[in-house]
Formats: structure tokens, C-alpha cells, sequence
């Protein structure tokens, strides 16, 4: 859909669509143990000699330089999560729609959401363990981080939306800088209700063994339907509604 006819449905649409992506990296992730050394200072520093810090972090950013000269941050709704030194993009310039209010472009919180990820999310649902798979770990990595922060920014689009649809409720709060009422405006309750119970169902759904004999292998799954909904009630949505409010903060500017 066109950027500038975005309403409050087409855009929860896109997040509910982000929601299979989201579900489905972190089912690929599962498929490997914790595998430590992924995320280790110490475990290429000995070999890799241009490069300090762990194989993770090599791996995101030698991904995010070439996806830079592909043009991928050009793109607003793409952040990048070690954006100092990028490449610039060689590919001719696509005219994105200017959606959002130019200071958006401000805000990325991707370190918080890679800290997040490995030092409170991986935790909960991969099994521990280490089968040496280290890069196929990252590659894996890479692929549920950059899910998630699409959908956090996405936050930027949902709080433009939601400011375009009543922005004398939203002024007030902005001009005084009251993070409190700007959180209370934007938070709808029951959306998250349902969010929290859509995730775990299509956890089960996506997550089942499928079995050619009839008993199946029912009540398996390959991530956890609950811990998928928890993911979600404690750290994807509180920081997509940080990101809304820190948006709004700036929608005056
Ligand atoms: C994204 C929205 O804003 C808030 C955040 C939500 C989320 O991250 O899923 C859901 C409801 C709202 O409390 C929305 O209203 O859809």
C-alpha cells in the first residue's frame, strides 16, 4: 500500500503480517542450541585481526555494509543497527513516500533492541547447548533482529497515523513533553489483548510437527506459543510504544 493513504487498519495490518515473520525467525532460530560462542568477545578476536567483538556483531555489520550499497536504508521503514561507517548506497535512488515527519529519521533504537534480544529474549526460547553451528546461529540472528526492529520502528508509522487522526488530543502532551499522557493515549488495551492471543496461536500453528500419521505429534512445539505471547506483552510492544512516544515527541519540531 501507498505510504500517504496509511490509516490506523492498514498499518496494524502490516503488523500483523509482521507478526509471521517475526514467528517464523524465531522458529529458525530455535532449530539451533544457544551456541555461547556466537556471542563471545573473545571467540574471533584471535583470528579475525581487522575485526574486535563478537562473531555476531561481524556478521551484522559486514551484512548491513553490503545491504547499505544495495540501498537498503534508504528505505525509512529500514534501520540499521551499527549505522556509523556505512557504505553509501551505489544503486540508483527510489523516491520513498515522505510519510512520516522528518525528525523520525532520528530515532533508532536498535541497541536497545539487540541488547534486549540477546541478553533477555534468546534465553527464553532456545535450549541450551552448543553444536558448533556459530554462523548459521548469526545468520539466524540476523534475520529475527532485523524482523523485530522493522516492526518496533513501525511504531513511527503507527504514532503518525494516530497523531493525523485527532492531533488536538495528542498536541497538548507534546508541547509539554508528558511522556506519561502520550503513553496513555496511544495505548489501546484490547489490541494488545489480542495481539498477545493471535501470536500464540499462530505460534502453535506454524510451530507444529507435521506428521503424515493421524495421532501426530500434538501439543509439540517448536517455540513455546506462551513464551511467543510474552515476548510480545514484555518487550516487542512496550518498545514499539516507546518508539511511538518518542516519535510524538517530535512531531512539533
Ligand atoms: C501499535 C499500536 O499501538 C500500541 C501498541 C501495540 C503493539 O505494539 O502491537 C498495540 C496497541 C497499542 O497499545 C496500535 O495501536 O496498533
Amino acid at each position: 500500500m501507498a505510504t500517504n493513504s496509511l490509516t490506523l487498519e492498514s498499518v496494524r495490518h502490516s503488523l500483523i503480517r509482521q507478526e509471521d515473520s517475526i514467528i517464523f525467525s524465531l522458529i529458525e532460530r530455535a532449530h539451533f542450541p544457544i551456541n555461547s560462542p556466537t556471542y563471545s568477545q573473545s571467540y574471533v578476536s584471535n583470528s579475525i585481526h581487522t575485526f574486535s567483538g563478537p562473531l555476531l556483531r561481524f556478521v551484522v555489520k559486514e551484512t548491513e555494509a553490503l545491504l547499505a550499497k544495495a540501498g537498503r536504508y534508504a528505505n525509512p521503514e529500514e534501520h540499521p543497527f551499527f549505522p556509523e561507517d556505512l557504505p553509501p548506497s551505489v544503486v540508483p535512488p527510489h523516491n520513498f513516500a515522505k510519510f512520516l515527519h522528518p525528525p523520525a529519521a532520528s530515532i533508532n533504537i536498535n541497541k536497545d533492541i539487540w541488547d534486549t534480544y540477546i541478553n533477555k529474549l534468546l534465553q527464553l526460547f532456545v535450549a541450551p547447548g552448543d553444536d558448533g553451528n556459530y554462523a548459521s546461529t548469526a545468520a539466524s540472528d540476523l534475520v529475527c533482529l532485523q524482523a523485530l526492529s522493522r516492526r518496533i520502528h513501525y511504531g513511527k508509522l503507527v504514532a503518525e497515523v494516530k497523531f493525523r487522526e485527532s492531533p488536538q488530543e495528542y498536541e497538548p502532551a507534546i508541547r509539554a513533553k508528558d511522556r506519561d499522557t502520550l503513553m496513555k493515549l496511544l495505548t489501546f488495551e484490547k489490541v494488545e489483548e489480542a495481539v498477545m492471543k493471535r501470536v500464540a496461536k499462530k505460534a502453535m500453528m506454524f510451530g507444529q510437527e507435521v506428521t503424515l500419521n493421524k495421532d501426530g505429534n500434538h501439543g509439540k512445539y517448536k517455540v513455546d506459543p506462551s513464551v511467543v505471547s510474552r515476548l510480545y506483552g514484555d518487550w516487542i510492544m512496550p518498545l514499539t510504544k516507546h518508539v511511538e512516544v518518542e516519535y510524538l515527541l517530535r512531531r512539533l519540531d
